[in-house]
């Protein structure tokens, strides 16, 4: 959702559009993507999310609280992060018909090289700055029961 928040004012200058294809697990070459279910009648074929991803932790576990699956609904439409790793299962009857569109932007794509605090929205980032801090605090912990027993 950060990224979402933070590219709206960048603009859109790059729009793709290709009907679904694929299923693997992935994340899209677009800033944001809109996903339309067309229809018809079919099961199966659920969008499955699993955090949303810098280029360097791209492959990195998924945290419980990053799952997260979504039912398509025919006239429905969904819009994600392209960042957002994820994948569609496979479609076990029917046929089902989605249209992609992928909203590109080049200024953001440069921002984010430049801004850090734009890393906020990789959830991976994240939890590792969390993990610093709490080490952190554990040592200055550690330190001040120190020298208060050297006292
Ligand atoms: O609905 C699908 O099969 C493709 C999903 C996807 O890759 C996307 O929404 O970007
Ligand atoms: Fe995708």
């Amino acid at each position: 959702m950060d990224l979402l928040l933070n590219m709206g004012s960048t603009g859109i200058e790059n729009l793709v559009g290709f009907e679904a294809q694929y299923s693997c697990f992935h994340v899209d070459d677009s800033e944001v993507t809109l996903n339309i279910c067309l229809g018809k009648e079919f099961s199966g074929g659920e969008l499955f999310f699993r955090g949303a991803r810098c280029d360097a932790h791209v492959n990195s576990d998924s945290q419980l609280e990053e799952i997260f699956d979504y039912s398509h609904v025919p006239g429905q439409a969904i819009l994600h992060s392209g960042r957002h790793r994820h994948g569609a299962k496979a479609t076990t009857s029917g046929k089902r018909m989605n249209l992609i569109l992928w909203c590109r932007s080049s200024t953001f794509r440069e921002m984010i090289k430049y801004q850090r605090e734009f890393a906020g929205w990789c959830g991976e980032c994240r939890r590792k700055k969390r993990e610093r801090e709490r080490l952190s605090i554990a040592a200055t912990k550690q330190e001040l029961l120190k020298r208060r027993m050297a006292l």
